[in-house]
């Protein structure tokens, strides 16, 4: 076998819980004195996030907040950051929430130093020499969901407002400095993000763990993120004020974004032209199209899975744990299909032709087509 890879893991993670009272020394460590606070609408009006203004201003770091980011952001939200940082005279950036809030505050941070336009970083191409590294802004993330892992990832997910198509961002400097991983942060999240945003830490495990390419690092940390997943997700959906699930799935969450660096596949290139399109939340889409997925990849991917099935004690081999999948997406009320999201079957060509075309399906097992992935999304129906 031929084996190349590149491996790496540098950000400093700060997990535990009150551990949101070290952020103004985050922002200190990498040179911050007027920090913006990223994040999206809703977590605005938090307490929170208000919680973590007072923790920065009274360091004397300020309380500057920017948050007309919309889940699933776009590039509207990114200029208008822009715009912000450079108005404010900022230096650094706390991004700060889910995924929106982590991608768009760590895509500001990146483009305040850009020239060209953002699509010009997609993950495919020549990202790396278009880049100018001098300018970019350095970024304390503070999750709080458990899911994306955007924390300690090198990705920021922009949709393009005009053509619907999710964009997957990737440049080695939107990696965070410092990490701030507090799970009390976590408790208030609504049942169906705490379920959605769980089954995305699953879902980037599960298809890191999948992918063909050679990262024996990448692998032992997905399954130890499955068995994480498993042991932890009902317990903080039951109980949301259980903090050590919420620790666990919070350390989870950033294993799937480690883990991911080996490659995602079809629930990731499925999932994000559905999101673009009909607005549905990511991590909930994943778990809607992971059934059909396992059955696409089961000849590629069956003794593997039996493999993993024994480290989480699931007995049945493939079978056995393709049951645990169904078992774990009804008790945390995941919609059987994606008529039960309420989602039509009429734009099915344009969701195959859009998820062809996603980075993610490089890294699926079983090479993806227009024809088998039209199919594909038939049978998530
Ligand atoms: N960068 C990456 O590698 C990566 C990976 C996977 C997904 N994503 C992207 O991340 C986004 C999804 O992120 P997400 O699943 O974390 O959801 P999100 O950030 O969109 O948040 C969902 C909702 O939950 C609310 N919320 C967040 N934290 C809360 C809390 N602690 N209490 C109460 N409400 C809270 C938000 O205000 C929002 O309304 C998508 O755009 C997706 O494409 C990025
Ligand atoms: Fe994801």
């Amino acid at each position: 076998m031929n084996i190349v890879a590149n491996w790496s893991y540098p950000t400093a993670v700060k997990l535990g819980r009150g551990r949101i009272n070290e952020l103004a020394d985050a922002c200190k460590s990498l040179g911050m004195k007027k920090p913006l606070l990223v994040t999206d609408r809703g977590l605005a009006s938090m307490a929170i996030t208000g919680h973590a203004l007072d923790v920065l201003e009274e360091a004397g770091l300020g309380r500057a907040i920017f948050a007309d980011v919309d889940p699933n952001p776009n590039e509207k939200n990114l200029e208008a950051g822009v715009k912000a940082f450079r108005d404010g005279g900022h230096d650094g950036v706390v991004a700060f929430g889910g995924g929106s809030g982590l991608d768009l505050g760590k895509a500001v941070a990146f483009m305040v130093g850009q020239t060209r336009p953002v699509w010009d970083f997609e993950d495919i191409g020549d990202w790396w020499t278009r880049a100018s590294t001098e300018g970019i802004a350095p970024i304390v993330a503070v999750p709080t969901t458990a899911g994306t892992g955007s924390e300690v990832g090198r990705a920021s997910v922009i949709t393009n407002s005009e053509t619907h198509v999710k964009k997957i961002i990737f440049h080695p400097k939107f990696l965070p400095g410092v990490v701030i991983a507090d799970p009390e942060l976590t408790v208030g999240m609504p049942k169906m993000i705490t379920a959605g945003t769980g089954m995305d830490a699953f879902a980037h495990c599960l298809e890191a763990y999948c992918s063909p390419f050679y990262h024996p690092m990448s692998q032992g940390i997905a399954l130890e993120g499955m068995r994480l997943v498993k042991e932890f997700l009902p317990r903080a959906y039951r109980d949301g004020t259980d903090i050590e699930a919420r620790t666990n799935m919070m350390s989870a969450a950033a294993m799937g974004a480690v883990a991911f660096q080996k490659g995602l596949g079809a629930i990731h290139s499925l999932s994000h032209p559905i999101g673009a399109i009909y607005n549905t939340h990511h991590g909930m889409t994943n778990a809607v199209v992971m059934p059909p997925v396992l059955r696409f990849n089961r000849p590629a991917i069956e003794e593997k899975i039996e493999r993993a099935a024994a480290y989480l004690g699931i007995s049945g081999g493939f079978d056995g744990f393709y049951d645990y999948v169904l078992s774990l997406r009804a008790e945390l009320g995941v919609p059987e299909n994606l008529t039960a999201m309420g989602i039509g079957q009429d734009r099915i060509d344009e969701l195959a032709a859009t998820a062809i075309e996603d980075p993610s399906c490089g890294g699926n097992p079983v090479p993806m087509t227009l024809e088998n992935t039209r199919q594909l999304f038939v049978d998530c129906f």
